[in-house]
Formats: structure tokens, sequence, C-alpha cells
């Protein structure tokens, strides 16, 4: 097994030599998933070239500025060295050519695979039976075996399970599904991670196998956090005090067996809201993700209908606190402030709302919420877990609105994450 970070790593090169460093390209390593994965990458002692149309954001990687929130990104940018390119042919001269891209959705929910593809076109005429070429990017089954059709390459798929904001990390200590069509694929893709990774790579799949584990993954939460979401709503339906919160602390403490999620406001992304949409769409039995997304994105909604029930007029000034589509991340994509934002407007409240996130410039400090009445958690960032500091921005009694239980008072006293203060 190879050593990590360089020190005594052997990373076989395909015409079977071995070689302590690769030159390895990685194609849309500007990105929120690329970037993290190339600076790992390069812990390893490879020669990275990340390629990327992003200018912008390829400038400031050459800045030295790592450009998005990402725990650890800056230090690690301060500690390694790669190269930027926007050029593609740069691929003619590398060992091992990664895919980072982004594999959106459309907005009928299709899979666009086009940029894989876009990026397949561009960089054929440049790569050979040499190389190694690792699918990172998330999928639809099927892809890894026709970007295969597209190159001389030898094409494994090893697809990213990393959190955003704790993508480094992860990279290095999440094991690594690996989908390879042949046992020398396998084998070199494996020594490969193994420079960078303490992790385990996990025996070999096949490459549509691996395409289906990393989507399973990311159905199991998102359905799970539904599940959550639809315990709460049904709680609010059942009765007056009751408290999903309180309930699920109890009945779940001393079952090793049963770890049920908790609810959220704001349950979506870039990948748990879409990455369903790969093995569901079109496929009429599998109605489970379908269902599950229906139950998600109809929370910033239920939470409104929480407040109005429990107040009955309309409110003076509402606080929205959280607007990224998820705790303590800068990203806005797949986040629920959409719906939020289309509730607030469709019920008549646009002129009296305040959105508030620490993380993204375009929504107002803390300092914004003061005299509001109706405070609601759209997303549990870290910046508001001191209810004293909430409340004090406030400065006078309010309705709170927390779903995901980030504060002690919604355990205790709260109409299941609701409550007056
Ligand atoms: N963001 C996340 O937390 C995770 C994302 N993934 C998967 O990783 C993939 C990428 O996602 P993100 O990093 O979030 O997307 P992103 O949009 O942040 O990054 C994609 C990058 O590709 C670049 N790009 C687009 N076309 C290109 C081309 N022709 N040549 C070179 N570069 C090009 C873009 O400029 C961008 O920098 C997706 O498949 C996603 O599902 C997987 C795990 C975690
Ligand atoms: C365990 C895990 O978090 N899985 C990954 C997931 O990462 P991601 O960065 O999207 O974050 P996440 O923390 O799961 O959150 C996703 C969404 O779910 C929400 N969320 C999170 C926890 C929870 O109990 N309830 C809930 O509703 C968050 O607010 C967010 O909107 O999706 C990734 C991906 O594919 O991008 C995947 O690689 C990761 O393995």
């Amino acid at each position: 097994m190879a050593a990590r970070r360089g020190s005594d790593a052997t990373t076989p090169t395909l015409d079977g030599e071995t070689s302590d460093s690769c030159n390895v390209c990685i194609i849309g390593g500007a990105g929120y998933m690329g970037l993290p994965f190339s600076l790992a990458v390069a812990t390893g002692g490879h020669d990275v070239t990340i390629v990327d149309i992003d200018e912008d954001r390829l400038a400031q990687v050459d800045d030295g500025v790592f450009p998005f929130s990402e725990r650890g990104g800056q230090e690690l940018l301060d500690e390694v060295e790669i190269t930027t390119s926007t050029e593609h042919d740069v691929v003619a001269d590398a060992d091992v050519v990664v895919l980072t891209v982004g594999t959106p959705v459309d907005k009928y929910q299709t899979p666009d695979m086009s940029i894989v593809f876009a990026v397949m076109d561009a960089i054929s005429p440049y790569t050979n039976e040499d190389q190694l070429l690792i699918l990172r990017s998330t999928v639809a089954p099927g892809v890894g075996d026709a970007v295969a059709n597209r190159t001389d390459a030898a094409v494994v798929n090893a697809p990213e399970r990393a959190r955003q904001h704790y993508m480094i990390e992860d990279t290095i200590n999440v094991p690594q599904l690996l989908g390879a069509p042949t046992q020398r694929s396998y084998e070199q893709a494996k020594s490969f991670f193994e420079t960078f990774m303490d992790a385990d790579v996990m025996p070999r799949l096949s490459r549509r196998e691996a395409e289906l584990a990393k989507i399973f993954g990311n159905v199991f939460l998102y359905v799970t956090f539904a599940l959550g979401n639809e315990y709460w709503a049904l709680t609010e339906h059942h009765g007056d005090g009751d408290n999903v919160h309180r309930i699920l602390e109890v009945a779940s403490k001393g079952i090793d067996w049963f770890n049920p999620p908790g609810p959220g406001a704001n349950t979506g992304g870039p990948c748990l809201r879409k990455d369903g949409w790969f093995v569901s769409t079109a496929f009429p039995a599998t109605e489970l993700y379908e269902t599950a997304s229906s139950i998600n994105n109809a929370m910033p909604s239920r939470a409104l209908d929480g407040l109005e029930e429990r107040e009955g007029w309309p409110p003076e000034k509402i606080a929205v606190l959280g607007m990224t589509f998820k705790a303590d991340a800068d990203d806005m994509r797949g986040s629920l402030a959409d719906q939020m934002h289309y509730e607030i407007e469709r019920r008549g409240y646009g002129d009296r709302t305040v959105f508030v996130d620490p993380h993204n410039d375009a929504y107002d400090e803390l300092d914004a919420i003061d005299g509001a009445d109706w405070v609601l958690i759209l997303t549990p960032h870290s910046a508001f877990e001191d209810f004293e500091a909430v409340s004090d921005a406030v400065g006078g009694t309010a309705w709170y609105c927390d779903i995901w239980g980030l504060w002690n008072r919604t355990h205790e006293r709260s109409d299941n994450g609701y409550f007056k203060y």
C-alpha cells in the first residue's frame, strides 16, 4: 500500500512503472467540490493542475485566496502548490485526469450531464491509453460507461462523498467508492487515492454500481430527513403543545438501532436536492424520493403556517434567520430560501420581512431584526446558537419558530418548536 502524503508514495502509472509523483489534471477544479479535492490530492505529493473555465476563481486561487467558505481551505492553499489553467489540452501531459464538473438537473428534474460530455469532447483528443481518468462528479447510472466510450484512457468512477464545509477532512477520512472496469485500473486508482487518504478504498465495484452507491447514500439522507420533517408536521396536526423534539429524544433514548433524524426547515442543497432524480426521473417505481422532495420543499410554507395559526394576525415585522443551504456554509445553491422568499411574498409580508445571513453579504446582519415580532430560523448557523443574543437583538417580545431545535428552550418550553418570549 502506498504511503499517504507523498513520503514514500509509489503510484503506479498505467504503463506499469511507478513514480513518486503523478501529473494530475483536475477539470472543474475551481468548484466547491473540485478545489478542496485538488488541495487534498496535492498533499499526496502530486503535481496538480486545475483546469476550469471560471477565470475569476482561478485568479483568486493564483493570488492565494481560497474563494469560498470551506473549513481549512485557506490554510491548505497556503501550504501546497497547485497550478491553474483554462486550457483543456494540458491533459496531454497528465498521468491522472479527474472530472469534478457540475452535474445538475434541469427545471423539470431531468438529469443534465451536458457539462461532462462537453468536457469529454474538449479533452478526448488529448487523452491516451496510458492515462487514468477518474470521474468524481456525481453522475446518473451509465454515464461512466458513456464517458469511457469517448476516450482511450482507463475510466474509473470514484464519486466524492464529502460534506460541503468539511470537504477536506472528509476527502481524507470517508471511505472511497471505486467502480473500475478491470482489476488493473482498480489497483491503479486505489494506489492513487491511498497517497492522500487515511480511510480505506472500498472493494472493487463496477462503474455503474459505484454510481448507484453514491446516489443511494444521498437518497437515504434526503428521505430520512423528510421523515423527520413529516413527523414534525404530524405532531403539529395532532395536538397543541406536543413537541417532536421531546418525543424523539425520549423515544430513542438507550436504543442503539433507533436514531431518528430531527426536523429541519431547510433540507436541500446542491446535491441532496437533485441526486435522487438521477435514479428516479422517468422511473415510476421510485416515488419515495419524489414524496420526500414534496415534504422537504414544503417546510418553509409549513413553518409560516404554524406562526399564522398561533398568532392569528399579520405581524409587523418578520425576521428570517439563515438563507444558505446548510449551517455555516456560504452556498445558496439548492437552499429553500427560494421557497421562503416566495411564501413571504405570496402571503403579503414582503414589505415587512428582513432576511439575515452572516455568510452571505446579500442579506442583513443580525441587528436588522430589531423590533421583529416573528423570528424564524431557516438555516441553523452557529452564529444564531446563543438565544439570548438573538432575543437581545429583537429587543422585545416575539414569537419564535425553531423547527431545528437549535435552542434549548425549543426542547424544554416550546409548542413543537414555537414559543413566545
Ligand atoms: N458541492 C458538494 O458538496 C459536492 C458536490 N459533488 C458533486 O461534484 C460535482 C461538482 O459539484 P460542485 O463542485 O458543487 O459544482 P461547482 O459548480 O461548484 O463546480 C464545477 C466547476 O466546473 C467548472 N466547469 C464547468 N464547465 C467546465 C469546463 N467545460 N471545463 C472546465 N471546468 C468547467 C465550473 O466553472 C466550476 O468551477 C457535481 O457532480 C456534484 O454533484 C459531490 C459531493 C459533494
Ligand atoms: C452525511 C452527509 O452530509 N452527506 C453529504 C451531503 O452533504 P451536504 O454538504 O449536502 O450536507 P448535509 O449536511 O448532509 O446537508 C444537506 C441538507 O440537509 C439538511 N439537513 C441536514 C441535517 C439534518 O439533520 N437535516 C437536514 O435537513 C441541511 O440543512 C442541508 O440543506 O451531500 C454530499 C454531496 O453529494 O454533495 C455528499 O457527498 C455528502 O456525503
